[in-house]
């Protein structure tokens, strides 16, 4: 019996990474999917390796009359939704003599405000329970030099599952966090601003540093979201699931 079958499912930021791995393992799973993601060019190739069962939207989390257009076609094509992956995030280095306004602030609207307006704007669709899960980070528990705003961003998404617990339960619609430590994502390499060969120092560096002594891949990430989405965690709401080989931990 598969996990999600027949289960309609939103993921934003699917087109890459983290949200492109749960996609397809939730199609595998026998879900249809809907991703949304900026760029219609990366959207259009991740729907054509997910193969069937998949809808792209073009969309800024960001953006409110983006998120209304996605919900009006989900609305339109499927009715309603099962689980929500509001999984979009953006992050840079900039450590706090440097950061800019700029940058906290597309930190916060992508992070926090894209992620609060995706799941309000999702609710009207929600029909008699579900599953929202939440990316946070394993940041949401370190301090992490350079990476302060969007720690802080990710410590946010971690109490808003908390409160939208307790929300949402009468609804039966479950809330939980997934926190990923150092995944081998497009994200991982992009985000610091240092030259490929840096960017490799510093990870290797990273790396030793994780208690089980490598970096996970989105599958790994998949695996537990697709936990977090299934009746296999009928029991479980309001949790923070750490998939980090140990990081949170050190
Ligand atoms: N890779 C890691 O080590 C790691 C660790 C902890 C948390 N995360 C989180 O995992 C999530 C997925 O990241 P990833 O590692 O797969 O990186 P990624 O760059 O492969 O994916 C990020 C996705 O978010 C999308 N996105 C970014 N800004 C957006 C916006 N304004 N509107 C719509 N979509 C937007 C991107 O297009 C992309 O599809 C993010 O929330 C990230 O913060 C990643």
């Amino acid at each position: 019996m598969k996990k999600l079958e027949g289960k309609i499912a939103v993921i934003t930021g699917g087109s890459s990474g983290i949200g492109l791995a749960t996609a397809k393992r939730f199609v595998e799973e026998g879900a249809h999917v809907v991703i949304t993601g900026r760029r219609e060019k990366e959207l259009k190739e991740a729907a054509a390796l997910i193969k069937e069962n998949v809808t792209t939207v073009v969309g800024d989390v960001s953006s409110l009359e983006d998120l209304d257009r996605l919900y009006v076609v989900v609305k339109e094509k499927h009715g309603h939704i099962d689980v929500l992956f509001a999984n979009a995030g953006a992050g840079t280095i900039a450590p706090l003599a440097v950061a800019t306004e700029a940058h906290f602030d597309q930190t916060f609207d992508v992070n926090v405000k894209g992620l609060f307006f995706t799941v309000q704007k999702a609710l009207p669709l929600f029909k008699d329970g579900g599953s929202i899960i939440l990316t946070s980070s394993v940041s949401n528990v370190l301090g992490l030099p350079g990476f302060t705003a969007y720690a802080a961003s990710k410590a946010a998404v971690r109490n808003l599952a908390r409160g939208w617990t307790l929300e949402l339960k009468d609804r039966h619609i479950r809330v939980n966090c997934v926190s990923p430590g150092a995944i081998d994502t497009p994200a991982l390499a992009t985000t610091t601003g240092l030259t490929a060969e840096q960017v490799e120092q510093a990870v290797a560096q990273f790396t030793t540093q994780i208690p089980m002594g490598r970096r996970g891949v989105p599958e790994e990430i998949a695996a537990a979201v697709t936990f977090l989405a299934s009746d296999e965690s009928s029991y479980i709401t309001g949790v923070d699931l750490a998939v980090d080989g140990g990081m949170a931990q050190v």
